[in-house]
């Protein structure tokens, strides 16, 4: 007898049959990783928001819909498609999917990973399933292609983490339920839109540079992977904080991320693990998604952290503008 594709005892019997052909897609797209060659990095379009596609973000896309099409599925939402592809008449259920997360990563052997968001079907337009408040979400994961396979899943009691076994092509447990831990003082920015950024996250990620000698009164480490998937995997495993700002480059006023696809499952993700995700000021979940392809800016990570953001953006212009100001007040 053949090994299912996933271990099902903690997935509630209606997300069994998405779950096991999202975990046969997932296992099928890390062999085709793991393998290489056959120029899977190589630009071959743009897709509907005109980010360059790679060959990999079309075949992941591809694979995934052909994996997800007997899944119960009404609805299949794409980073790669302009609009929803109908599934299946009865389905009960609406995927939003970036099929290939961190594409800039395919050539440089780095963490890439897969977002999914889900939502019940609703009757209508494909637009009544997936623009909704975000809370609406019953399902979200990703998996990460690292030197190991991973998922992490929530159905919205716990985060749930999965690792593939490469000997039987199972994600087998790792843990039931996943604790955010505040063991870690690192920021994840792209530092290189620090020109950019608004007031309050210049002065969040200056008062974290000063370290020892400033507010915090204690040193940071910074990473930035350019690949959500990896940076939340790390969160997720030792905390620290992520943020993709709003900032004054064209395009940017709402940062760079999908609300759909990658900030809404993220969310989901952190939040049932015990952290937070905000747009810098309020809850991500708490917003509504009124665009299938539309943006948000993204913090997530330790709540004390994601909260001081937040607190940054209350604050008086002058307070932020001035090196430190009272910001040492704050105790996170
Ligand atoms: O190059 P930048 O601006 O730092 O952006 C990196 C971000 O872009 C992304 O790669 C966008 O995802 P895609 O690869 O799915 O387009 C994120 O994973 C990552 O956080
Ligand atoms: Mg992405
Ligand atoms: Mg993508």
């Amino acid at each position: 007898m053949t090994a299912p594709a996933i271990d099902t005892t903690h997935i509630p019997q209606n997300f069994r049959p998405l779950m096991l052909a999202l975990a046969r897609g997932g296992a099928a797209l890390a062999a085709v990783i793991r393998r290489g060659g056959a120029n899977l990095g190589a630009e071959v379009g743009t897709n509907s928001d005109g980010d360059g596609q790679k060959k990999l973000d079309v075949q992941a896309d591809a694979l995934f819909q052909d994996a997800l099409k007997d899944a119960g599925l009404r609805w299949y939402a794409s980073e790669e498609q302009e609009d929803p592809i109908p599934m299946q008449d009865q389905g009960t259920m609406a995927l939003a999917i970036d099929p290939l997360d961190g594409s800039s990563n395919i050539d440089t052997n780095v963490s890439i990973g897969t977002i999914f968001a889900v939502y019940p079907a609703e009757d209508g337009p494909a637009e009544a399933s997936f623009l909704r408040p975000a809370r609406d979400i019953i399902a979200a994961g990703y998996i990460i292609y690292g030197p190991r396979c991973s998922m992490m899943v929530s159905f919205g009691d716990g985060t749930q983490f999965y690792t593939l076994n490469p000997d039987t092509g199972c994600f087998d447990v790792t843990n039931p339920r996943v604790t955010l831990p505040d063991c870690s003082f690192e920021f994840a920015i792209n530092a290189s839109n620090y020109r950019h950024w608004q007031q309050p996250v210049r002065a969040y990620i200056d008062d974290c540079l000063a370290g020892l000698d400033g507010p915090r009164e204690r040193n940071f480490n910074m990473r930035w992977i350019a690949s959500l998937v990896a940076e939340a995997h790390r969160i997720l495993m030792r905390g620290g904080i992520f943020l993709y700002p709003a900032d004054a480059r064209e395009g940017y006023e709402r940062g760079r991320l999908r609300m759909l696809y990658e900030c809404a499952p993220i969310a989901m993700l952190i939040e049932q693990a015990g952290g937070h995700a905000t747009d810098g000021a309020l809850p991500i979940l708490d917003a509504t998604i009124t665009q299938l392809h539309g943006r948000t800016p993204l913090i997530f990570g330790s709540p004390d952290k994601v909260d001081r953001v937040a607190a940054y953006h209350d604050l008086p212009e002058s307070e932020v503008s001035a090196l430190f100001g009272n910001r040492g007040l704050f105790r996170a």
